[in-house]
């Protein structure tokens, strides 16, 4: 594989580094994966994250392995496999995964990190489409809602809503986020803040539950979110809190984008009710850890529910910012994210 540069992941002579988005923003460490458990553990724990940046990272592992040809056809198979099962949500893990164990069965070892390569590429151009379809919806001095972290840490692009949203800052246009923290695990309050400053975008910090008061004040002109998985009918899943703001959002009349690469579309899922939800450790919810350390403030063994996604219907969602044009829900009903996939010559 050739030297591949991204935010959050790098591979460099040889050597695959990922950034330990667990320590940002305050501390940029970069961790060597040598193994298939490395980056199953950075996976689980979030230092490698976000649904097209998890794909693809497991990719780029899997063709260094081949890269190194000290590995088994049948041992990759294994590596693929256990990859494929590191987190359940994000569905393109799971195509990345099918789209290696295709070449791996059909041309060979030697073509795993020739693949691995174009995925990468092919995850940069579909950022750029999305970011292109999206931006025009987005006015001047327009006040945008986002949830969670869908950039070039999520990516290794620039990302999905917040590619749409830095396409419309770079185009001249006043935007204005307000960003929500996204407990518990805080991705919008440590990296989509550091992402933001990091573009110069105009932005607000919040707590996940001043949502909904904002949209009541008519200070939100539209939300934008990313997502793990897209059923056939247009549901989707996405970081925990998103169903509440496409509610909130609903009453109150404001539109709500879900802005994704056709690799986040699930065909062979009908709808939301077949996407696996991961649920996470109770810790998560318990208190907080991070650069600092951690701290926990319930009482000993308090009970948890810690749902990590939950899924938005598609009678809540106003559009949907894919890679081959924006779609309404007429769009989505009538199976336009089957016939666009499969019109692209893209094949789930
Ligand atoms: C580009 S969309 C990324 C998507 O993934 C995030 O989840 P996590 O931080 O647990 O990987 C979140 O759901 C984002 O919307």
């Amino acid at each position: 594989m050739h030297n591949l540069q991204a935010t959050s992941i790098r591979y460099l002579d040889g050597q695959l580094w990922v950034l330990d988005q667990h320590q940002l923003p305050h501390q940029e460490s970069w961790l060597l994966c040598q193994s298939v458990d490395d980056m199953v553990n950075m996976i689980q724990h979030l230092q490698v994250r976000g649904a097209p940046l998890i794909g693809i990272a497991a990719s780029l592992l899997l063709g260094h392995l081949a890269a190194s040809q000290s590995y088994t056809l049948e041992q990759l198979r294994e590596a693929a496999e256990t990859l494929r099962a590191a987190r359940p949500t994000a569905v393109n893990l799971m195509n990345n995964m099918d789209s290696m164990l295709a070449v791996l069965h059909t041309q060979g070892i030697e073509y795993l990190p020739q693949e691995a390569e174009r995925l990468f590429n092919e995850d940069v151009a579909l950022c750029n489409a999305i970011a292109q379809h999206g931006a025009p919806l987005l006015g001047n001095n327009s006040n945008v809602l986002t949830h969670c972290n869908t950039g070039s840490l999520a990516t290794v692009g620039v990302g999905t809503a917040i590619g749409v949203i830095q396409a419309a800052h770079a185009q001249g246009k006043n935007i204005h986020v307000y960003v929500d923290e996204t407990r518990p695990l805080l991705q919008g309050g440590r990296l989509t803040t550091w992402e933001m400053k990091k573009h110069d975008i105009p932005h607000t910090l919040i707590c996940d539950n001043m949502a909904a008061l904002l949209m009541r004040e008519g200070k939100v002109d539209a939300v934008l979110v990313g997502a793990d998985r897209i059923a056939a009918n247009g549901d989707f899943a996405n970081k925990v809190g998103t169903y509440s703001l496409a509610v909130n959002a609903h009453y109150h009349h404001v539109p709500f984008y879900v802005v994704a690469p056709y690799t986040t579309v699930d065909t062979e899922c009908p709808d939301g009710n077949g996407i696996p939800i991961e649920e996470r450790a109770a810790a998560e919810v318990q208190g907080v850890s991070g650069h600092f350390g951690s701290v926990n403030w319930s009482p000993e063994e308090t009970p948890v529910f810690n749902p990590a996604f939950d899924v938005t219907p598609a009678n809540l969602v106003t559009g949907w910012i894919l890679d081959t044009g924006v779609y309404t829900q007429s769009d989505v009903a009538s199976g336009v994210l089957k016939a666009a996939l499969q019109s692209d010559g893209k094949t789930l």
